[in-house]
């Protein structure tokens, strides 16, 4: 074990019989939900609900720098009044949703004593007969009513100290008959007002989008409703778990209706901020689905709970939100077409309401317990990995790898069927996407058409603005019409494969990790460093400011090699005049400060993997550079 910090691996040290899923076996089997352990009078919260470090490291740092920040508070009284109210009040929830994601709102249009009857009537649905209780206690997707402890209990990597129960009150409401009796009556009550409320947030956020007011209502965004009841029992170690875990909100919007005792933060410019208790406000939060289509203009944003040693706290989240009904499923919803022109083009591809569903219930609150799965079908590898461990002599394989002097081509060249151990990652390393909603797996790069550059000052200020916002928003982007022939690109492609693939022996001249040599090849520059190595062999050649002596270089990529170069070099100037451009300063303020002068080229070569799971091709990492030129092949991966 390498990385200590992690909670997980220093209790399969210390524990290595942990048998989670059995645990969360019998914590579910028991059906009384964490209620019932608070109920047993633990003292200790098992350890199927502590968190890993990281996901509670920062709750600390807030108070101080975040009590600068204060989530938006929006007045709704007047909304029916003129238009010149309404045009205020909409101009209010525009800033709200661009810059938070997230308000409240007061003087909404639902009585006060609904919302405290409902929080009631939550609050009767965990405190009723035991028994009665566990009736309700299901997995079951296809049922209207149902409570459990954390919907994704098997999946996350901790379990939340909550228990909720979900209702799907629209499109189809369920028969009263379904719904608890203890709260039936405000559950239907309190999902009307709602309903009606929602459907008068489409038509602002429709207007505050420049849209007609039925925009949003006419696709069909207001047709599915689930009211969540959460109940948050007092927890005897508030700082090894958290109440809910941060997660963006799924569907187009939430109305969260939350009692008095606070706990949930967003987190907003990289800070987690309170949201105080307002008496009589709700909370409006935009969700992924409204990102999407309003191609980021809205912002989802992520939020989590805290866990106190007080309690209980209540909350019931109302979800806006598709659903999964027949003739539904194979809807599309990508970027509006009316808010998007050339300044502003699609930031997301388009996906079916099928396919959003599944991923999203896959993921798990967290976004991890997806990859998790897939990369561990046994269901907890980390232990494993530290018991094999002490047998493992990582150093003396790493050094017979590299004394190969074949690289990663070598091994495949031998047939091996398995990885050598020295290329497995660690579990968290191939599924650190956590925070990447599947949403966001929608994006598209940025593609800037560079062609006129050189032409009118109009059209290379239209370039250097997107440029800018590239580099702003994303860091990454695609350019074409560059300048450098597609038959260059391809004979580069070609000299690099070309070279991996040369005769063995003459290539094993060139493997080397002397820094000094202007041209060189190895498998992994950091093979001794990295906690595990890729699947992924190089050259690397110096070129500037003084390329190597040409018989250094190989007869197979010589020519293209130099060639290449020359043209990346013209390219690489031409970007360091629009970066210095889009900072706001002369074209060759970054010239003049001789950040052009160096350029390395290097040639990477990825062979199949056997294992494609258990490695990465290149770890995630940030180039030690000014800026990096990349030319990849048709294969995918990046
Ligand atoms: O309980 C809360 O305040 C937040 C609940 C929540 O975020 C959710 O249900 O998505
Ligand atoms: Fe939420």
């Amino acid at each position: 074990m390498v990385v200590t910090s992690n909670g997980e691996e220093v209790q399969a040290q210390v524990n290595p019989k942990y048998d989670r899923k059995s645990e969360l076996k019998d914590f579910d089997d028991s059906k009384t939900g964490v209620k019932g352990l608070v109920d047993a009078g633990v003292s200790k919260i098992p350890r199927i609900f502590i968190c890993e470090k990281n996901q509670l490291d920062n709750i600390s740092t807030t108070s101080s720098v975040a009590s600068q920040f204060s989530v938006p508070i929006l007045d709704f009284e007047g909304l029916d009044g003129g238009a010149a109210q309404r045009g205020k009040i909409i101009e209010k929830v525009r800033d709200a949703c661009e810059k938070w994601g997230f308000f409240q709102v007061v003087n909404h249009g639902i009585p006060g004593n609904v919302m405290g009857d409902m929080i009631d009537g939550v609050r009767r649905f965990y405190e009723q007969d035991t028994e009665v209780k566990k009736g309700f206690y299901s997995r079951d997707a296809t049922r209207k009513f149902k409570y459990n402890s954390n919907f994704d209990l098997y999946e996350a990597p901790a379990a939340n100290w909550r228990d909720t129960f979900a209702c799907v009150m629209a499109p189809q409401s369920p028969d009263p008959q379904e719904l608890p009796a203890v709260c039936r009556d405000i559950l239907i009550e309190y999902s009307k007002h709602v309903m009606r409320l929602g459907l008068k947030l489409f038509e602002l956020f429709s207007e505050a989008l420049g849209l007609n007011p039925n925009h949003l209502k006419d696709m069909d965004c207001g047709e599915g409703l689930l009211v969540l009841g959460h109940y948050y029992p007092a927890c005897p170690e508030p700082d090894l778990t958290l109440g809910t875990s941060n997660h963006a909100d799924s569907g187009f919007f939430t109305i969260l209706l939350q009692d008095q005792m606070g706990g949930l933060q967003i987190l907003h410019e990289n800070q987690w901020v309170d949201v105080p208790p307002l008496p009589g406000a709700l909370l409006v939060n935009i969700a992924d689905l409204l990102q999407l289509i309003t191609n980021d203009k809205f912002k989802s944003v992520n939020h989590r709970v805290l866990a106190k040693n007080v309690g209980p706290r209540i909350s019931v989240a109302s979800f806006f939100r598709t659903h999964n009904h027949e003739g539904v499923t194979m809807r599309v919803y990508g970027p509006i077409k009316e808010l998007l022109s050339e300044e502003n083009p699609p930031v997301y591809k388009e996906i079916t309401v099928k396919e959003y569903l599944t991923q999203y219930y896959k993921q798990g609150l967290d976004g991890t317990s997806k990859k998790r799965h897939n990369s561990s079908q046994k269901s907890n590898g980390i232990e494993e990995e530290a018991q094999f461990k002490p047998e493992y002599d990582r150093k003396s394989e790493l050094k017979a790898f590299d004394d190969s002097q074949t690289g990663i081509k070598g091994l495949v060249h031998a047939g091996v069927t398995k990885i050598p151990r020295i290329f497995i990652h660690e579990k968290s390393q191939l599924s650190d996407t956590s925070t990447t909603s599947f949403v966001a797996s929608l994006r598209n790069v940025p593609i800037i058409d560079i062609e006129g550059i050189h032409g009118s000052s109009a059209q290379r200020i239209e370039i250097i603005k997107k440029v800018k916002d590239a580099c702003e928003k994303w860091v990454f982007f695609q350019v074409v019409n560059h300048g450098i022939p597609t038959c260059i690109m391809d004979d580069m492609i070609d000299g690099v494969q070309r070279f991996h693939e040369q005769d063995t022996e003459v290539k094993k001249g060139f493997y080397s990790r002397d820094k000094m040599r202007k041209f060189l090849c190895n498998s992994n520059c950091d093979l001794y460093e990295s906690l595990a190595a890729n699947w992924r062999d190089s050259f690397y050649c110096n070129t500037a400011p003084q390329p190597p002596d040409p018989q250094e270089l190989l007869d197979e990529c010589r020519d293209i090699l130099a060639e290449y170069s020359k043209h990346i070099m013209r390219l690489g100037l031409l970007v360091f005049e629009l970066l210095s451009e889009a900072l706001g300063l002369n074209p060759d303020h970054l010239k003049d400060m001789g950040c052009a002068e160096g350029l390395y080229v290097i040639g990477h070569y990825y062979p199949a993997c056997p294992e494609p799971d258990l490695t990465l091709g290149t770890s995630n990492h940030a180039d030690n550079c000014f800026f990096t030129i990349l030319l990849q092949d048709q294969m995918g991966g990046l």
